[in-house]
């Protein structure tokens, strides 16, 4: 056994506060490496990283040139009287230089791991960067950092060519364990030299059990709750550091519940109709950029109805009616975006097949992308303008956007995550505000739970409070509904149609499916490579499509190639029939189509446009059959077919006992004739 322990304080000593320095200092430097997307990004990347790879002889010779007396910073602290080499400092530098990579690394790569719709959503409720790395990142990292925390101690625990070069063996001071293994082999003490293995080994032991405990607590992102660190993590920061933003939230439910006295849907209802299209959002409207000639913006445009108890209600002011516009270009390899278009408080659908530049345009206007060129302004307030150099950052645009994965922070609770956006507001009327939009998402008493502990429709809902609750000036949806099955789509659909209907801001909804938007938008936007296809009410896009593109994304089934005979009368050439048409027929009349359930199964010579048909195919669901019906003869097999009919089932149960041929009316007032 080792007569002198000191090797074994000054490596602890050492190692702890090198620890400490290289955890500072790597997630300062991950979190900057996050966002910086520069092109020395790899360059800077490889020098944070080379202590990892470097001989740490070579580190301590680099540490000598830097901080040796005849370098400029040696000769500076020289003349401060401090002469770092060959102290305890150098041993503690030397350490941090090798230790640091460990953190930086492995905090960065954890980072880089988490959902970036988070950070997205964290920065549209209006958190600035340095809040959402306090707390949204790091919290969610947290596991991450204590096992790079103890890489970090171990690297530093067993440092020893680096320290010897710039800390040099002197005993009580710089001596370490691995310094003292050396030494004392060197002079043959080997029953001394074995006795400080066996303490390494042992004291390896236990940092290797801390970094497997470390790395199952960094597995799964919805256990983390239950993490103890993460409670930690959670108490510290939510607890009692910020407490007076969400730590007492719950028990302020609480109370609130009581004394509102868990006021009714339809009272809570009201907190919606309060989202005025300027309403009472983070942006103060002096000093947000505004569009010139354009009148001041009402704070406060509609006020609360009496039996709202929504904390910030200002006095009420001249409404302003809700507008949007954006005239945008964003040019990405391969994909080019060009939009122009006007809305109001009607609620807008964007469609468009997958890639067609839907969710681009929507983080465009929600400032997490930046367009190429272009403009973008909401109720007067510019929030981007490329001539004059206007980019509100999202923390400052005043919109909500709800994501397709929800993007809820899974750290925080239902409460904590409706609250989040809401900082700017009083505590006591944060909290009562926060029962509320519990209320009004049917969500009562889950205000205490995790996300993971939520259905998929319960944390949609919670997106749509969370966004709710910061009184946008607009709310974009992002296919919303996408990730929900059936029932709860038609649940949550019906809860958004109620919410919509009271809302006086812009809202853009995406979505793939024309009937979600038909039932929940009153004017619809459909996109296609980046162009804007159509613009209008949906009745008139869905009536009257103006082109083969847009009938195709309004679900039109049916097709023919079309040459104009007179005034009233085209040729359909792929159904090989003359039909009578009602609409106006253009100049370059192109295509003429029909939807499958405008086809009509009459007795033959009833009305014009009927045809003979014969079955090729049938395909069911449990309300509806679609027929692939051949024209004028029968069908030469499944695919030899013209029109597709849908038809009820109680419709087909009464059909399908009928004779062939069955005939089937083209009404002229449901034909869509369309331009090349
Ligand atoms: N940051 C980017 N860099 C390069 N290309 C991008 C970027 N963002 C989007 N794109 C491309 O732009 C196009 C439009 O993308 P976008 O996500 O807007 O489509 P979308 O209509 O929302 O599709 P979906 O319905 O599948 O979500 C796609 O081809 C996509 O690959």
């Amino acid at each position: 056994m080792p007569d002198d322990l000191t090797p074994l304080w000054i490596s602890l000593k050492t190692a702890s506060v090198a620890t400490v320095l290289a955890t500072c200092l790597g997630i300062l430097a991950a979190g900057w490496m996050l966002s910086y997307r520069g092109r020395a990004r790899g360059l800077i990347d490889g020098v944070l990283t080379l202590p990892l790879v470097l001989p740490p002889t070579v580190v301590g010779f680099l540490l000598l040139l830097l901080l040796g007396k005849n370098s400029p910073i040696g000769q500076a602290l020289n003349y401060l009287g401090v002469s770092p080499i060959f102290t305890w400092t150098a041993a503690v530098m030397a350490a941090t230089v090798v230790a640091f990579p460990l953190v930086y690394k492995t905090v960065l790569s954890a980072l880089e791991q988490l959902d970036s719709t988070l950070i997205s959503s964290a920065r549209t409720l209006g958190a600035s960067d340095w809040r959402i790395f306090w707390q949204i990142l790091l919290p969610l990292v947290w596991p991450g950092i204590l096992a790079g925390m103890i890489l970090a101690f171990a690297r530093a625990l067993g440092e020893f060519g680096a320290t010897l070069m710039v800390g040099g063996s002197i005993s009580g001071v710089t001596q370490t364990i691995p310094i003292a293994i050396f030494f004392a082999a060197e002079a043959g003490r080997m029953g001394v030299a074995l006795a400080w293995v066996v303490l390494m080994v042992l004291i390896s032991l236990v940092v290797i059990t801390g970094i497997h405990q470390g790395s199952r607590n960094a597995l799964p992102r919805t256990v983390l709750p239950q993490a103890g660190a993460q409670r930690l993590f959670n108490w510290i920061y939510f607890g009692t550091l910020k407490v007076n933003q969400f730590g007492l939230i719950p028990a302020v439910l609480t109370q609130q519940r009581r004394r509102l006295g868990h006021p009714s849907a339809q009272t809570t209802r009201a907190l919606a109709r309060s989202r005025s299209p300027n309403g009472r959002g983070r942006v103060p409207v002096d000093t947000a950029a505004r569009e010139p000639g354009l009148p001041q913006l009402a704070v406060e445009a509609f006020p609360a109805p009496q039996t709202m108890t929504t904390p910030s209600s200002n006095s009420p002011t001249q409404p302003q009616a809700a507008e949007l516009v954006v005239q945008i270009e964003r040019q990405v390899p391969g994909f080019d975006l060009d939009l122009q278009f006007r809305t109001d408080q009607q609620p807008l659908g964007l469609l468009g097949a997958s890639g067609s530049g839907k969710t681009m345009t929507l983080r465009c206007i929600a400032g997490l992308d930046t367009p190429s060129q272009g403009r973008i302004v909401l109720n007067g307030r510019v929030l981007f303008d490329s001539h004059k150099r206007i980019n509100l950052p999202s923390c400052d645009r005043n919109v909500g956007i709800v994501f397709q994965n929800y993007a809820l922070f899974p750290h925080l609770t239902v409460a904590q995550n409706i609250a989040f956006g809401m900082a700017a507001i009083p505590k006591p009327q944060r909290a009562a505000d926060v029962v509320q939009y519990l209320d009004m998402m049917d969500l009562s008493g889950l205000g205490d739970r995790y996300p993971h502990q939520l259905s998929g429709g319960q944390q949609q809902r919670v997106a749509l409070a969370r966004a709710l609750a910061i009184q946008p000036d607009m709310l974009l949806l992002d296919e919303p509904l996408s990730a929900l099955d059936t029932y709860l789509r038609s649940h949550v659909e019906k809860l958004l149609v109620e919410v919509l209907s009271e809302y006086r801001g812009i809202t853009l909804f995406i979505t793939h499916k024309l009937e979600e938007a038909y039932r929940i938008c009153t004017n619809l936007l459909v996109l296609a490579n980046g162009r804007i296809l159509a613009n209008g009410t949906k009745e008139a896009i869905f009536q009257r499509p103006p082109s083969i593109e847009v009938a195709k994304v309004s679900e039109c089934k049916n097709f023919s190639r079309a040459r104009r005979v007179d005034d009233t009368h085209i040729e359909a050439i792929d159904w090989t029939c003359q039909l009578a048409v009602q609409a106006p027929i253009p100049a370059d009349l192109a295509y003429v189509g029909l939807r499958a359930h405008h086809i009509q199964f009459v007795f033959p010579g009833e009305q014009p446009n009927t045809f003979p048909s014969w079955l090729a195919i049938l395909t069911e669901t449990q309300h509806r059959v679609t027929l692939y019906l051949k024209l004028h003869g029968q069908p030469s097999g499944p695919h030899d077919y013209h029109l597709q009919a849908e038809v009820y089932r109680e419709k087909w149960d009464r059909l399908r006992h009928s004779p062939f041929p069955w005939y089937i009316c083209l009404d002229p007032a449901r034909l869509i004739v369309m331009p090349e």
